[in-house]
């Protein structure tokens, strides 16, 4: 993990040409302004380090997507193309030089990013769990049979089923305040969240289980943030890369490496994570029907002594298993027609997949 004290004392000429403002566009949901704070503050923490003699602001800039109009208005997601209508909202303010850079949950980044954009930055992850918010504090071995479970997640579903096939899931949408409201108001006994996403708005202490990763793989990036910003930028990449962390990015383009390749191969809900450890990656990754009868779940290592921000090693991986995956059955997981029956609208998936 890159503690911020190792760099006291670094001299970076290139900071000279920062701006002391630096404009941080973000959504307008509790998550991501939350996120997109604690980016900016570490940012500035870090640059106090640096240029202990500048006193640097980050400036948030609030940047309002269709997909926050369209949810205000009752639309659902999957009519305008899904999480992607945030991201790309935000990716083209950055583009139109309305601010300087953006802060992503990772997990809802497409795979490819944009021409005039690079991922100058990712930052230490925070836990990639998934976890349950049971009514009456019931954990997920505890919920009854029958009970009714709502995640907009194809993933979340097909691995719960797995678990679990005296379960029964729905699909939900909203921002993680109203889909809690659902186990309170009694729509669902329980929603299935992630914890970063909990922690980061200070509700963390309302699930009720916490899925191991042997019982739930999260998905691809979960928990990671992502930052963007032009590449011509010189000095902001110089200032953004003080607070990437180069395992996390390692982990993460692995999981994703392998989420391209199988997306490409099989249509299946994917989970993924990857650790590091004693200078070795571990990428484990599932595939499975969201019924949760058939599904597929491997694990491979690769050592990697130093990643480096844009190490080969850990794609390679990535692809490496994705290609056991598919060649060990997961091209024939197909979905079944309409999955998850919604409980009060259509199904999204958010981007929780
Ligand atoms: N798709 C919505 C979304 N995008 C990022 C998070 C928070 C967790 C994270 O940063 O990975 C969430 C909420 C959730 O899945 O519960």
């Amino acid at each position: 993990m890159t503690t911020l004290d190792n760099l006291f004392g670094t001299f970076l000429p290139e900071l000279d040409d920062l701006p002391t403002v630096l404009r941080l566009g973000t959504r307008r949901s509790k998550l991501a302004r939350t996120q997109s704070q604690w980016f900016a503050d570490r940012l500035v923490t870090a640059l106090g380090l640096v240029a202990p003699g500048r006193e640097f602001r980050v400036e948030l800039v609030e940047v309002v997507t269709p997909g926050d109009l369209s949810a205000a208005a009752g639309t659902p997601l999957t009519s305008l193309g899904g999480t992607g209508v945030f991201v790309s909202a935000l990716r083209d303010a950055v583009l139109r030089g309305d601010c300087d850079f953006a802060v992503h949950s990772l997990k809802d980044l497409p795979n490819a990013g944009p021409e005039g954009l690079t991922l100058a930055c990712v930052p230490p992850r925070e836990c990639p769990a998934d976890v349950l918010i049971g009514r009456d504090d019931l954990g997920f071995d505890e919920l009854p049979p029958g009970s009714v479970i709502g995640t907009g997640s194809p993933r979340r579903a097909a691995q719960m089923r797995a678990l679990r096939r005296d379960i029964e899931v729905v699909g939900i949408r909203g921002n993680v305040d109203t889909r809690i409201g659902k186990v309170t108001s009694g729509e669902v006994d329980a929603v299935v969240l992630a914890l970063a996403g909990l922690r980061r708005i200070g509700r963390h202490a309302e699930a009720t289980h916490v899925f191991t990763s042997e019982q739930m793989l999260p998905a691809p990036g979960q928990g990671a943030l992502a930052v963007e910003c032009s590449p011509s930028s010189v000095a902001l990449l110089a200032a953004l890369r003080l607070v990437d962390d180069r395992i996390t990015r390692a982990c993460v383009l692995a999981e994703r490496a392998l989420l391209a390749r199988l997306e490409a191969g099989c249509a299946a809900p994917v989970g993924a994570l990857a650790t590091y450890e004693d200078e070795t990656l571990t990428l484990t990754a599932f595939a499975g029907s969201i019924d949760g009868v058939t599904s597929i779940r491997r694990s491979a290592t690769a050592p990697l002594g130093d990643p480096r921000p844009d190490e080969p090693d850990a794609t390679t991986l990535g692809r490496a298993l994705a290609g056991q995956m598919l060649d060990d059955g997961a091209a024939l997981l197909i979905p079944v027609p309409d999955p998850l029956p919604a409980a009060d609208e259509v199904v999204a998936r958010e981007g929780d997949s």
